[in-house]
């Protein structure tokens, strides 16, 4: 029998080989890319790559080779397409130039949207980010707030995106593929809830309990240690304060902040109240105008994939090739497709920073669909 080093040897042979083809290979994608530069053909010709992975398989003898092969040459060519999406950035094919940069942020004209009444926890991160100054102005609906903004009623609108313990805000993504707002801007608030009712009320009393469905939700486990509360969804958990005062009835509670029981009236029945102490809510800034700071830090883009396998494997392999780390990835149905999803994801990184330029270069050009949905 050979012995291991034997055998090795010979494996290291040829690996020398196919990184020496390799390197050839990859210097003859460079001139494609020039020439894709000077006609404006796409990087990605799905059509040539099919037909060379049928023709390379079957040039292998057995079938696990023939998967091997189909495997090695669709990264091989991923890459070839990387090195593509290098050249391109280099001369200027710059994804992500729409936006304007900027030192700060310019201070608000008019005002700053949130939804809501008074006391409300987007009330609150709009004066944590923009000062206790601030002009703000309510509006009922988190699509009124992307609307007033859009049309330039309000410079900026601050939303609610995500809750440490209830997950994502579903429809605020939403709103954010359908108003062509930017993101500008974020704001972490760590939310405490109270049980709040009217003055006089005692917890024996509650038997109906409002909240929006946020406040509900990161407050379940509470929830469900008192069975025989019914739990009303209203549409702001500052509202829930509002009407409990407004009702006038000593058996209903809110589930709001120790703000908004002290704007509204209402004495803490008990809190806190959310199941977890860190429950904490992070809120985004948006803005009509498609600013990015020069120091930001962090991109949100969201992007659609084709309906096949691995094409989301294929989209993230840009960020793995040039370093960039990701720190969140959701995802949310296409309405129009059924079973399709759109994804949304964050990463570290500037609009200017070669890496980014690359990889949203590459996502741009294979993904069904990409927005850049702010760096900030
Ligand atoms: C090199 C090209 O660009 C891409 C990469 C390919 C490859 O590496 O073989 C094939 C098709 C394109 O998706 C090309 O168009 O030939």
């Amino acid at each position: 029998m050979t012995d291991l080093g034997t055998i090795r040897q010979e494996i290291d042979e040829i690996d020398r080989g196919i990184v020496e083809a390799f390197e050839k290979r990859m210097d003859l994608c460079r001139q494609v890319a020039e020439v894709k530069i000077g006609t404006g053909k796409a990087v990605l010709d799905r059509g040539r790559e099919r037909e060379k992975l049928e023709t390379l398989a079957a040039l292998a003898s057995d079938e696990f080779n023939a998967h091997g092969v189909t495997e090695l040459f669709s990264q091989i060519m991923a890459m070839s397409r990387k090195l593509q999406y290098r050249i391109l950035t280099e001369h200027g094919k710059l994804a992500g130039e729409e936006f304007v940069r900027t030192e700060g942020l310019p201070s608000p004209e008019h005002c700053v949207a949130y939804q809501g009444v008074e006391g409300a926890y987007s009330h609150a991160a709009a004066c944590r980010f923009f000062g206790e100054k601030a002009a703000v102005k309510a509006y009922p609906k988190w699509a009124d707030v992307m609307q007033a903004v859009a049309s330039g009623e309000a410079d900026y609108g601050v939303l609610p995106l995500a809750n440490s313990s209830a997950g994502m805000v579903n429809d605020v993504y939403d709103l954010l593929i359908e108003y062509r707002n930017y993101i500008v801007g974020e704001v972490e608030l760590k939310v405490e809830h109270a049980l709040l009712g009217l003055p006089g009320a005692t917890l024996p009393d509650i038997q109906e309990v409002y909240s929006h469905p946020q406040g509900l939700m990161q407050c379940a486990h509470y929830l469900d240690r008192h069975p025989d509360w019914n739990r009303h969804s209203v549409s702001n958990t500052a509202l829930s304060a509002k009407k409990v005062l407004e009702d006038g009835k000593i058996f209903q509670a809110a589930i709001a902040s120790r703000l908004a029981g002290e704007l509204y009236g209402l004495q803490v029945l008990e809190s806190p109240v959310n199941d977890s102490d860190k429950n904490t809510t992070r809120f985004i800034v948006v803005c009509r105008k498609n600013l990015c700071r020069t120091d930001a830090g962090k991109v949100s883009i969201c992007f659609e994939v084709p309906h096949e396998s691995g094409s989301l494997y294929n989209i993230l392999s840009h960020f793995i090739y040039n370093n960039i780390n990701m720190n969140k990835i959701e995802s949310r149905p296409i309405p129009e497709k059924k079973w399709q999803y759109r994804f949304f994801v964050d990463f570290d990184g500037n609009l200017a920073d070669a890496g980014v330029q690359n990889a949203l270069t590459g996502i741009r050009q294979e993904a069904a669909m990409l927005r850049i949905l702010g760096n900030y």
